[in-house]
């Protein structure tokens, strides 16, 4: 019997956690306090928020917060201990929603339902690099063959390559060469041999959504699925994650249609500290009505297979919640998470790139 090793924690020396808290999130703080004519009021909080996060123990949400009960539920004795203390993905997690709460994106005035990010999420948009990037999908096969199913599995890899929270620390190097570590494409073939709903878990907007609308328009359009339900986040999250109008946004870019065989979907769980592991029953019955779950991006994979110090070298299937229906992981490596991979590819990664597992060059198409 396997032993599920412990939890990331915020404050470890010498971690990733610990440097997304001290060298991401004032960078992070201070765009977002860059990007908005916001109150005092509003500023003061952005700042009392990075100085808790840094040092102090974690504060509740206000009385008036609507998901307070919610959070109460997610709380997991965290609420009053130190920050350093507590376990990276819930506190990650709870950070982005206290953004919120500091920008008043909860509460009924002038600000009420800003996204905090669109002002960086919208820049992303206007790159006409984009047009560039996206050539390629002009020259897709109409009939469903591997090569056509490689290149856009592949580019929702990565997309997820350097998502707008990530650009806060890792410089974008953009002649670094990518790598998948693991291509498991073939069993997404094999799920799809007969055709049948797709779920997507979509993680950001801007470029990835735009490979993931790709992806889900050629497995429709080559009769691989029948519908495709993407779900996304409900509230504004880690910078870019994308909501339901960034989905819009880029259908937009991509100059196309609405397409009544897409549906978008949300559910609170999305923005929850939680892992899959503790997935909510109505949504494991919503994912379980697919024929595959296409799992997007970094954030999305430590909820998979748990925020832990797993072993590189534990197996995918042994690590990754069980949802009832074959899932596909598709995720650039950008947090020190990571399983499924041989000890020889350890070795040669570890031999090769010291900080392989968080640059963002490397990609993982796992499957259980
Ligand atoms: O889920 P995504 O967008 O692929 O990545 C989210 C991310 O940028 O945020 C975390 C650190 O803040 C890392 O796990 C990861 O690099």
């Amino acid at each position: 019997m396997r032993t599920t090793p412990p939890e990331l924690l915020v404050g470890t020396p010498g971690r990733y956690a610990r440097e997304v808290f001290h060298n991401r999130h004032p960078t992070l703080i201070e765009r977002v306090g860059a990007a908005h004519p916001y109150a005092a009021a509003q500023r003061a909080a952005l700042g009392a928020l990075l100085d808790e996060s840094l040092t102090g123990v974690i504060g509740r949400l206000p009385d008036d917060a609507p998901d307070l009960a919610d959070w109460d539920a997610w709380d997991r004795g965290h609420f009053g201990r130190p920050w350093a203390d507590a376990p990276f993905l819930w506190a990650e997690s709870y950070f982005y929603r206290r953004i919120l709460d500091a920008v008043d994106y909860f509460r009924p005035g002038p600000w009420q339902g800003v996204d905090p990010f669109r002002p960086m999420k919208d820049a992303e948009l206007v790159d006409p690099d984009l047009d560039r990037d996206f050539a390629w999908v002009a020259d897709l096969p109409a009939e469903p063959t591997d090569a056509g199913l490689a290149t856009v599995v592949q580019a929702a890899v990565f997309g997820n390559r350097v998502d707008l929270s990530f650009r806060m620390q890792e410089p974008l190097d953009p002649t670094a060469p990518d790598e998948l570590l693991v291509d498991r494409t073939a069993f997404l073939a094999d799920a799809l041999a007969e055709p049948g709903p797709v779920c997507i878990v979509a993680d950001n907007g801007g470029r990835e959504i735009m490979a993931d609308l790709v992806l889900a328009g050629w497995l429709l359009d080559t009769g691989l699925a029948d519908r495709v339900t993407l779900h996304v986040k409900p509230a504004p999250y880690y910078v870019s994650d994308a909501v339901a109008s960034d989905v819009d946004a880029a259908r937009a870019r991509l100059g196309r249609a609405a397409d009544p065989r897409i549906a978008v979907r949300t559910h609170a769980f999305w923005c929850a500290p939680l892992d899959f592991h503790d997935l909510p029953a109505d949504l494991g019955a919503d994912l379980r009505g697919h024929r595959v779950v296409v799992v997007k991006g970094d954030l999305n994979y430590r909820r998979l297979v748990g925020d832990r110090d797993w072993d590189p070298a534990t197996p995918f299937a042994d690590a990754a919640a069980d949802l009832g229906v074959p899932v596909v992981a598709l995720r650039t490596c950008k947090s020190e998470v990571v399983v499924g991979l041989d000890r020889a590819t350890v070795e040669r990664m570890d031999a090769a790139e010291p900080r392989w597992r968080v640059s963002g060059r490397h990609g993982l198409v796992q499957a259980r």
